[in-house]
């Protein structure tokens, strides 16, 4: 059959931009089709803009201290659209790296405009038909709104606008204590927001709940209130909007953050139509990140399983090596690591101790550690939190640390689990986004770049691409 190209990618996030950039660097012809901005949710709505943010607080907040190592700072004025200027320079700054520019010099055909899959090898973009052998969905994910009773008539924010908030909160009441709920409850407290935060159970449920402990009690004192409950019912409009619990307490607030958790984007474009097998939150995928249609992938946040950047990443880099070398490619999360950019930090690799005594029982063996017994953090005075290393037998498996700067402890951690520490296997770690430790990742890769993608490897690729394209 003839085709228009080797590759067609859906999406320009973190996903889509590695698979596509990827496969254009083995000299593969690729489109890359992207609806809205370039870069996707972390770049423009997620992480960056968050980190951003956290970063102006944490500003704030070591001013408002009392007088600490012997120096008293200046008490804090905070200037709202000063912060805002401060995230959107953020984003400004990284966008270049993910424009259209950059991966039109990489080789690929970048579209802009919405994509429709119309049959297992033909994608309809602008009025043109384009048609590959290989299709890699990386549509992504939407915020989850849950049907609260009333939350049609309230304003409320997601990650979506919250960004764009031109004013600042007096109270700030958020639906969900979960990832974003204490990041952006933190920051809004220390920025001078008043924050009420509603959770049922155990906040940042993923985590190993010693760490949680750690920062829920920095929170508090920094005084964010927690509210144990589901958010049941709202009502009110701009300025007073009131939040009622199932538990029946009720809450007034400025404004709101509805942070439930994300929804895959799973409709609209086609997949329904073709009958790619969805599951409860995202489209179906073997270890390989195959569809049930198999010439067609779904990697990133679209797809069942862990939303972070790095974890779109590395399922675009697999995809890669998996269309360009003809082998199949399966994602590997033994060492997978994350962060959550709190003050103290929350950072975990791998399995906490809770998985590792489920699945291992008696084989396990948890050693910890606090941070007063650190000479460096006792130097600093930042002796808050531990670390707990996660072993069967004397194998890491695991650890859960939380400190500052928890999230750079983690690379050491991603060795010791996968036992891989060439400069090959630095290269194609994976590191939790976004952390200085992404350095050591980048250097490594820029080593083995011109091997990699040389003309051999390039001249192997185009030739599996030549035989896909004839059987
Ligand atoms: C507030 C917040 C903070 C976060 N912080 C972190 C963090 O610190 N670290 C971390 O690792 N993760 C973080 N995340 C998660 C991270 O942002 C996501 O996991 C990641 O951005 C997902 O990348 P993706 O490429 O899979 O999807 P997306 O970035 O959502 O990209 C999908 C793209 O596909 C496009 N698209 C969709 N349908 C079509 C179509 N039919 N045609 C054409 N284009 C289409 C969309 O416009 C979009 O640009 C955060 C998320 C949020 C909300
Ligand atoms: N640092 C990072 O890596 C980072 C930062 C932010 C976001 N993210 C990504 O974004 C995703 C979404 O984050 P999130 O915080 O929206 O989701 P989440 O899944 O982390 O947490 C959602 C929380 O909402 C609670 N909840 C559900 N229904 C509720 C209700 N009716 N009332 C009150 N609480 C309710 C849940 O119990 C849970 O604790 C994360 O899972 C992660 O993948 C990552």
């Amino acid at each position: 059959m003839e085709y228009s190209h080797d590759v067609i990618v859906i999406g320009g996030g973190a996903a889509g931009l590695t698979a596509a950039g990827g496969c254009a660097l083995f000299g593969l012809k690729v489109a890359l089709i992207e609806k809205g901005a370039m870069g996707g949710e972390c770049l423009n709505n997620g992480c960056v803009p968050s980190k951003a943010l956290i970063a102006s607080a944490r500003r704030a907040a070591e001013a408002r201290e009392e007088k600490r190592l012997g120096v008293q700072l200046a008490a804090p004025q905070v200037d709202w659209m000063g912060v805002h200027g401060h995230i959107h320079a953020a984003i400004a700054a990284i966008a270049p790296h993910d424009s259209q520019e950059r991966f039109e010099e990489m080789g690929c055909e970048v579209l802009r405009d919405h994509a429709t899959l119309r049959d297992r090898h033909t994608v309809e973009v602008a009025g043109r038909k384009l048609t590959a052998p290989r299709i890699v969905i990386a549509t992504g994910s939407e915020p989850f709104v849950p049907p609260i009773e009333g939350i049609d008539s309230v304003p409320y924010l997601t990650n979506e606008n919250l960004f764009e908030l031109t004013e600042q909160p007096r109270h700030l009441v958020i639906i969900g204590g979960g990832v974003i709920g204490m990041e952006m409850g933190q920051s809004f407290r220390r920025l001078g927001s008043e924050v009420t935060i509603i959770n049922p159970g155990p906040l940042m449920g993923r985590d190993d709940p010693d760490s949680v402990a750690v920062v829920q009690a920095q929170m508090e004192r920094e005084g964010v209130r927690f509210v144990d409950g589901k958010a049941a019912k709202v009502a009110g409009s701009s300025g007073t909007i009131t939040v009622t619990t199932d538990g029946g307490e009720t809450l007034t607030g400025s404004h709101l953050l509805v942070a439930v958790g994300r929804k895959a984007r799973t409709s609209g474009y086609g997949l329904e139509e073709l009958g790619i097998e969805l599951g409860r939150n995202g489209i179906k995928v073997d270890a390989r990140r195959r569809t049930s249609i198999k010439n067609i992938y779904a990697i990133g946040d679209c797809r069942e399983g862990p939303r972070l950047t790095h974890v779109s990443g590395y399922e675009g880099s697999n995809v890669v090596l998996e269309i360009a070398t003809g082998l199949p490619t399966k994602v590997d999360w033994k060492a997978l690591p994350w962060c959550t950019y709190t003050d103290p930090e929350v950072a975990q690799i791998g399995m906490t101790e809770a998985e590792a005594r489920e699945k291992h029982g008696e084989a396990v063996t948890v050693v910890r550690e606090d941070f007063d017994h650190n000479d460096r953090a006792v130097s600093e005075g930042e002796i808050a939190g531990h670390m707990k290393l996660v072993m069967k037998g004397k194998k890491v498996i695991g650890a859960s640390i939380v400190g500052h700067n928890a999230g750079e402890l983690l690379l050491p951690l991603t060795q010791a689990i996968t036992g891989k520490s060439s400069s090959f296997a630095l290269g194609g770690a994976v590191i939790a986004y976004p952390t200085r430790s992404e350095i050591t990742k980048a250097l490594a890769f820029k080593t083995w770049e011109p091997t990699v993608f040389g003309s051999l490897p390039k001249s192997y690729a185009r030739f599996v691409s030549k035989l896909r394209k004839l059987f």
